[in-house]
């Protein structure tokens, strides 16, 4: 463990010690991906809420592990209206695996962002996938890869990498890289708390052409309307979509209109 990691929950310390450890694939992986930003405006003007629906059949922080398959939960999301599909590839902590993100995505056309912990070039070969996540927090680390290098690395094997940050330093470094889409993570990857106020502190620092998105802890309208208002272009959502009918949770937050914003209050849980 570097000095660094001592500040993670040890539930993501363990998380960042099994990515370091995971091998990637046999051979070079690039890709055709499907354009997310064709995707998100397809869906501003179908007059929808563009939302990444996240498949996590389990985490750190989730009681339980939801077992039925994931292609039928991937393909229930899509007609729920989900602009793209995240797909936890992380197979410890999560219950993920790549095989799954490469049957899901043969017989889905929207875009599927591979949601891992990719530290090492070598494990962008592990699945084709449209986009993938690249945490500023785990990477320029002893043992991880330099955000840049990965960031240009996956961009040019055809990736389309959507960086994730916590903080203001965490932003700064993925606008100096030229990161055209950006996720603000609501979740504190210290300790796992969550806060809506993360998106809202950090929004107003990043620039127009970046293609914003607001992860974790979206769990209500009021909280899709909230992110909206504050400049979410897209909402990556996961728990409050798993639990329970699917296609019904995705709708429910696909057809949220940006008026009549009802309670913009914000609130601090962990979960
Ligand atoms: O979700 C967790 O418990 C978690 C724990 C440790 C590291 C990462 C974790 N989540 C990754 C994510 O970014 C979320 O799965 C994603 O943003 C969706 O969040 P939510 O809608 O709150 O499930």
């Amino acid at each position: 463990m570097d000095a660094s990691e001592e500040s993670l929950a040890p539930a993501v310390q363990s998380i960042l010690t099994a990515a370091k450890q995971r091998a990637g694939g046999t051979s070079r992986c690039s890709v055709d991906a499907t354009s997310f930003q064709s995707a998100i405006s397809a869906t501003e003007a179908a007059g929808q809420t563009p939302v990444i629906a996240e498949i996590k059949p389990t985490s750190p922080t989730t009681d339980g592990k939801r077992d039925d398959d994931p292609v039928a939960l991937a393909s229930a999301m899509v007609e729920g209206g989900a602009t793209a599909l995240s797909v936890l590839t992380e197979p410890e902590h999560f219950g993920g695996s790549v095989e799954t993100l490469a049957q899901i995505r043969n017989v889905v056309e929207v875009p599927i962002l591979r949601k891992d912990f990719i530290v090492h070039e070598s494990q962008l070969d592990a699945v084709a996938a449209d986009m993938i996540l690249l945490i500023a927090r785990f990477l320029d680390r002893p043992e991880t890869d330099s955000l840049e290098e990965l960031y240009n690395v996956a961009q040019n094997r055809g990736f389309q990498p959507l960086v994730e940050v916590h903080t203001r330093d965490e932003l700064e470094r993925a606008i100096e890289i030229g990161a055209s889409i950006i996720g603000v993570n609501n979740r504190d990857l210290g300790r796992l708390a969550v806060t809506l106020q993360t998106f809202e502190q950090l929004a107003p620092h990043v620039p127009d052409d970046v293609t914003l998105i607001a992860e974790s802890g979206i769990k209500t309208i009021e909280h899709v309307q909230q992110m909206r208002a504050a400049g979410a272009d897209a909402l990556l959502i996961g728990t409050a979509i798993m639990h329970g009918d699917v296609q019904t949770n995705t709708r429910r937050f696909t057809t949220v209109t940006d008026t009549d914003i009802q309670d913009t209050t914000t609130e601090t849980h962990t979960s």
